[in-house]
């Protein structure tokens, strides 16, 4: 069924629509769960492409203007609310407009792909020590693009616990991306750090955590009876599979993608698709309304 660009689905008088139907059976049983005990429900939401709309500078991302309040309608009906991300927490947090709402005093942020979590309780951030390739990767990489031609356009985000290299303002994005891809593994491989592939982005960050760790960790964490996890990127392609996992394990889950032109593995898995953050907006709008 068709939705406008604001999430919101035809046929009703106030534009509000239904909780979509999911294609597959075990979405179906992940969705009913959900509305039939919202009390147990994990929701896991990721940022960029989920619920902050792609934009060409990392930094001037922000949250859909209605993720916030959907968020604090859905989150005070169910078991937690996490948003896992490969953003430092605080920035999600900061980019996100998290902090301080009511509806969300719960919310936790699990960032760095689950290395660092926010807790709105507390306000207060758990990381664990730093790696040190990170600093040693870090010092390579102005002399590694400019080494690269075809990166002409690449730079670098700076992360704190992991460096990034976005191509998104080349001239030729995806040469850019592809020309870097060899020579950040080889970077990344000296010293001890992983690659971390995204959309238009190259990330060098410690390995040992991934957002499918996260999710099931917190999952156990919180004893949680359901799970909905919905994302864009194939930095989500973990978490997808933990939702599988958990599946298989008897917890039903709900496998949601914000779909967009840039990246089909998720699309291919989920058990939904929806219109990019507008159309997670309008899911969790809906689930709101179905869960009382
Ligand atoms: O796990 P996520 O919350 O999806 O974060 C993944 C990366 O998102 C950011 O990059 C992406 O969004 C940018 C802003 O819209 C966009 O310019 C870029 O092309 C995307 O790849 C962020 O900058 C990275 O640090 C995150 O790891």
């Amino acid at each position: 069924m068709s939705q406008d660009a604001a999430g919101r689905r035809p046929g009703t008088p106030d534009g509000e629509g239904a909780v979509p139907e999911p294609v597959t059976r075990a979405g179906r049983e992940g969705l009913q769960a959900l509305l039939a005990r919202p009390g147990k429900a994990l929701i896991g939401l990721d940022f960029d492409g989920t619920l902050a709309p792609i934009v060409a500078d990392p930094e001037q991302a922000r949250a859909h203007p209605e993720a916030v309040p959907a968020l604090a309608g859905l989150a005070p009906k169910v078991a937690s609310v996490a948003v896992i991300t490969g953003r430092p927490p605080e920035v999600a947090v900061r980019l996100g407009g998290f902090a301080g709402v009511s509806g969300l005093e719960h919310l936790v942020v699990l960032g760095h792909y689950g290395a660092e979590r926010w807790d709105a309780r507390t306000g207060e951030i758990t990381a664990p020590p730093p790696h040190p390739g990170v600093a040693a990767a870090r010092a390579e990489l102005p002399g590694l693009l400019d080494g690269v031609g075809a990166a002409q356009g690449a730079w670098i985000e700076e992360k704190g616990r992991a460096v990034a290299v976005h191509t998104r303002r080349a001239a030729e994005p995806q040469t850019a991306f592809e020309a870097l891809r060899d020579p950040l593994s080889e970077l990344a491989a000296r010293h001890g750090l992983i690659v971390e592939p995204g959309r238009l982005v190259l990330e060098l960050r410690p390995p040992g955590m991934d957002k499918g760790v996260a999710l099931r960790e917190y999952a156990r964490e919180i004893g949680a009876g359901c799970v909905l996890y919905a994302g864009d990127d194939l930095g989500d392609l973990p978490a997808f599979s933990a939702v599988d996992t958990l599946r298989s394990d008897g917890v039903p889950g709900l496998l949601v993608c914000s779909g967009s032109d840039e990246v089909t593995e998720l699309r291919e898995r989920a058990d939904l698709v929806v219109d990019g953050p507008a159309g997670v907006v309008g899911l969790l709008r809906a689930l709101a309304r179905r869960t009382g």
